[in-house]
């Protein structure tokens, strides 16, 4: 067992991942805590070093004095004990391997991404314990653009761990000053947060289909109730707890997603529906759209508890069956006229 009291203090926390959803934690914390921002492309690194600015990702937006830009990894593991993860969830599998030797008892590792692994659907709670055995974990998760974490607009998010009580007194006090606009609140449910986090990215792109087919309010607002379903009933079936659903992560990041342009899954959606292929659909967002891998790794949970997902198995055919999203629509608004 890791003895936290004896970390150093002050603490710094090291984000690894230098997208927009990175670098704009980087940039909300450092607003009253140390942070150092590293990422895997040194040249980028050493752009942001000079300019203050992540200009690829959230232009106009200069990073706060307390942001240190490193390219230089060892220092970011020497400096810091809270390691906040931010890189894409397809990657994070092979991502948190590659740590693997560097990382020691004393980091805490928290992850940002939303997300299973690919292709195993496995969840990342059971994931870090093969890698680093000795070492607390959580997830940090819920409603929240990059663009407008960065800009301080108030955000409230959630974060699981079965160590919540370091996290809440040890790491986050700063955040936890009444005017600071990122709000964080704790909960104990990882399993919930996981799955909520990955499947939301997937109705959201039925959503943004139905949208793109021209169909109503109405017709979103039946879609997401009933996608909210969809993920309690895998989620209960994996032993989330119900409320997690309903909070942060779940009921939250469902609305935001499913209802906001700033969304690249459910832009991806609008872009099917529209008529674009996945691939061209990809293309013209030109960043990373987690549903599109988050559809097939939830397929595969499903299939292991033997649970039926209609939203979702619809979705599934369109991306990875062909099969033309206007018949999948059709078939899915029959589906939820059913359920
Ligand atoms: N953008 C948001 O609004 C937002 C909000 C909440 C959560 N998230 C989560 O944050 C995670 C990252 O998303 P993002 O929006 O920052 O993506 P992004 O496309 O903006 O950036 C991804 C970053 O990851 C880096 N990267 C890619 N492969 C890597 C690797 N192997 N090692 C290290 N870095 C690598 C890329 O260089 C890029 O800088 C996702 O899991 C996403 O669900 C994003
Ligand atoms: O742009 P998206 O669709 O990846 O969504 C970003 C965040 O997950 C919203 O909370």
């Amino acid at each position: 067992m890791v003895n936290h009291t004896k970390l150093p203090q002050p603490q710094t926390i090291g984000i690894l991942g230098a997208g927009s959803y990175g670098t704009a934690l980087a940039i909300a914390f450092a607003k009253v805590m140390p942070v150092i921002l590293w990422g895997h492309r040194p040249d980028a690194m050493e752009k942001m070093a000079q300019t203050r600015q992540n200009s690829e990702y959230l232009p106009d937006i200069t990073f706060p004095e307390k942001l240190e830009v490193s390219k230089d990894l060892d220092h970011v593991l020497e400096t810091c004990n809270l390691l906040l993860i931010a890189v894409p969830s397809v990657v994070l599998s092979d991502f948190l391997k590659s740590l693997k030797g560097k990382i020691k008892p004393h980091h805490f590792l928290l992850i940002a991404s939303k997300g299973l692994e690919q292709k195993t659907g496995r969840f990342f709670s059971d994931i870090i314990p093969e890698i680093f055995p000795e070492n607390h974990f959580g997830f940090i998760s819920g409603p929240s653009f990059a663009k407008e974490v960065a800009r301080g607009i108030p955000t409230a998010l959630a974060v699981a761990s079965k160590d919540i009580k370091f996290l809440r007194k040890e790491i986050f006090p700063p955040m936890h000053n009444i005017r600071q606009p990122l709000k964080l609140y704790y909960v104990e449910d990882m399993i919930g947060l996981q799955i909520a986090g990955a499947i939301k990215n997937v109705i959201a792109i039925a959503v943004g289909l139905s949208d793109g087919l021209g169909y109503g309010a109405n017709t979103r607002a039946a879609v997401i109730t009933h996608g909210l379903e969809e993920i309690s009933t895998l989620g209960k079936l994996y032993g989330a707890d119900a409320s997690t659903f309903q909070g942060l992560s779940g009921f939250g990041d469902l609305i935001l997603t499913c209802t906001d342009d700033q969304s690249r899954n459910r832009r991806f959606g609008l872009y099917l529906g529209q008529g674009l292929t996945p691939e061209q659909a990809i293309e013209k967002i030109g960043q990373v759209v987690e549903g599109y891998y988050n559809t097939r790794e939830t397929i595969t949970l499903a299939r292991k508890v033997n649970v039926e997902l209609p939203i979702i198995q619809k979705v599934y055919d369109i991306l990875f069956n062909n099969k033309s999203p206007k018949r999948a629509a059709g078939e899915l608004l029959l589906a939820i006229h059913n359920l």
